[in-house]
């Protein structure tokens, strides 16, 4: 910690190297004003996605699915680990010099907690400081939830999306929770070949999405040899020398799933306890979640939440469009709130993607939407060729279309690229353009986006 620095006046203070608080540093910074940012882990500068979110799991994932072969190697998992290190090692130093370089930032490493509404302490091991300014941010991400469930807590054979990736390779993975991480994982480690077995509470895979994509991505994951056991109830986890034992609940009957190694992801909870909250007046939600309005200010003046850590969905770039709200309301006219926020979409990272924005067909029908659905299997569209190129023909393309507006309602894209395809999809929805006029566009040949061409030729 630069002891000799923290006396200086301050403007702003972020608690939290998240993506939102790190970008307000260098926008704040470079409009001249003092700016500390406090981070409590010299391994997390840079915060999650860097380290232990996105990047790393993407990197894994995308080494899984170019493995030559099949079966079970974990020769192949520990160059990808090693390959996945030396990538975050970089970011991380990356993101520290972007910082650190910056005349008007002031990095303290140590955990911060409030000690009144305009005050900070900062511990870091035998060293404590103080440091206030008129204006705080919280940017303390999530962490995993840990469930009430007996034997479920991490250490040993049970892992959370962190201890699993620096954990060996295991022979065979039960894997508690069917959502975003649940499901990357599981393809993952399947096509690196372990023997994977989901439990989701859910009545089918992936529940919440249309049953014609959701067996899709379910199919997909067979291919890759992971299982997926839905209505499942976890009751307990045990775990010995040989492996550990998951109980679980299924129509009424009680069922044990022997494993190497268990990966628990059931959510992630706002990381805000223990930062003094109430020393400062902040109000906090039944979930740990910091309330905030849609300009992101707490109930205490001067404080604001980014990120997770106020409840909003949680991804990167909801926090980096949280960095764009709030210095909109430091800097600018104040214009920007969390209202603006249109089509919003997201990719789980299976073997191909699955990649959603909007409304799925299911979700329109229970709001009374009279809607045009244009539907395809991607090894049947004619004009895209791509995906036979890169050997991957697998996969779905959906649209839910208003059938009064033509508007796009929303879109489901499941085969090679849907990760980046979505983005046009999610901008042709927030500037109105409709499904004849994206049929209609002209796009580059062979990829991805041509599909669009001819899967919404199907309306006509
Ligand atoms: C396995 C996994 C995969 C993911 N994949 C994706 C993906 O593909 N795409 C996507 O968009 N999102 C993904 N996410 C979600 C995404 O990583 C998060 O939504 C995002 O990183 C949240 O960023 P944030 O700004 O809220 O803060 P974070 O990046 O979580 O940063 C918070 C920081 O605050 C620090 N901190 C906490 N408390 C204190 C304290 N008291 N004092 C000092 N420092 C403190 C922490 O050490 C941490 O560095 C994934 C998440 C996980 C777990
Ligand atoms: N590609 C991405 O963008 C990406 C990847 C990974 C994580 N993330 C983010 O991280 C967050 C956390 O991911 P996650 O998978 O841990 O959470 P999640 O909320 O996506 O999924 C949790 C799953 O566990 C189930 N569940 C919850 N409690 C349960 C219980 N007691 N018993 C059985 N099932 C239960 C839920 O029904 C849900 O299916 C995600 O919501 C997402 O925002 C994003």
């Amino acid at each position: 910690m630069d002891s000799a620095s923290v006396d200086e006046k301050l403007d702003a203070i972020i608690i939290g190297w998240g993506k939102g608080g790190k970008t307000l540093a260098g926008t704040l910074a470079r409009a001249g004003q003092r700016v500390a940012i406090i981070e409590q882990s010299s391994q997390m500068y840079g915060g999650t996605c860097i380290n232990i979110g996105c990047v790393p799991t993407k990197a894994l994932i995308h080494d899984a699915e170019s493995r030559d072969g099949a079966g079970y190697d974990p020769q192949i998992f520990h160059a990808a680990v090693d390959r996945r290190d030396k990538l975050t090692a970089m970011m991380r130093a990356k993101n520290f010099s972007m910082l650190d370089e910056l005349d008007s930032v002031l990095v303290v490493n140590g955990t911060a907690a409030f000690t009144g509404p305009k005050s900070i302490k900062v511990n870091a091991g035998s060293e404590e400081q103080e440091l206030s300014a008129e204006t705080i941010i919280i940017n303390t991400g999530a962490l995993p939830a840990v469930p009430e469930i007996d034997g479920a807590q991490i250490g040993g054979r049970v892992h959370d999306s962190t201890t699993i990736q620096h954990a060996p390779l295991p022979k065979t993975l039960a894997v508690v929770g069917g959502g975003y991480v649940g499901i990357e994982f599981a393809s993952m480690f399947a096509q690196f070949g372990s023997k994977v077995t989901v439990l989701d509470r859910g009545s089918r895979a992936l529940s919440k999405e249309d049953a014609d994509v959701a067996a899709e991505v379910q199919g997909c994951l067979e291919d890759a040899g992971a299982e997926i056991i839905s209505s499942a109830s976890v009751r307990s986890i045990s775990q010995d020398e040989h492996g550990a034992t998951v109980s679980y609940e299924r129509e009424g009957e009680v069922h044990r799933l022997q494993s190497d190694a268990v990966l628990i992801a059931l959510g992630r909870v706002p990381n805000t306890a223990g930062l003094g909250l109430e020393a400062a007046g902040v109000r906090t939600g039944s979930r740990g979640e910091i309330v905030v309005d849609e300009f992101l200010a707490t109930s205490a003046p001067g404080i604001y939440a980014v990120g997770d850590a106020n409840g909003g969905p949680q991804f990167t770039y909801i926090s980096l469009d949280d960095h764009r709200v709030l210095a909109n309301r430091l800097l600018g006219d104040g214009s920007r709130s969390t209202k603006d926020r249109v089509a919003v979409p997201y990719t789980i990272f299976t073997t191909p993607p699955l990649a959603r924005v909007g409304l799925s067909e299911k979700q329109a029908a229970k709001q009374g939407l009279d809607t045009r659905i244009a539907v395809k299997k991607v090894a049947e569209i004619a004009a895209m060729p791509r995906p036979k190129i890169v050997g991957d023909p697998r996969g779905i393309i959906k649209f839910v279309v208003d059938a009064r507006s033509d508007g796009i309602l929303g879109a489901a894209l499941m085969h090679v690229d849907s990760q980046e395809v979505i983005n046009l999809v999610a901008l042709a929805m927030r500037q109105r353009i409709g499904a004849a006029e994206l049929r209609d566009q002209i796009f580059t040949h062979p990829s991805s986006t041509e599909a669009l061409n001819e899967v919404l030729g199907q309306l006509g």
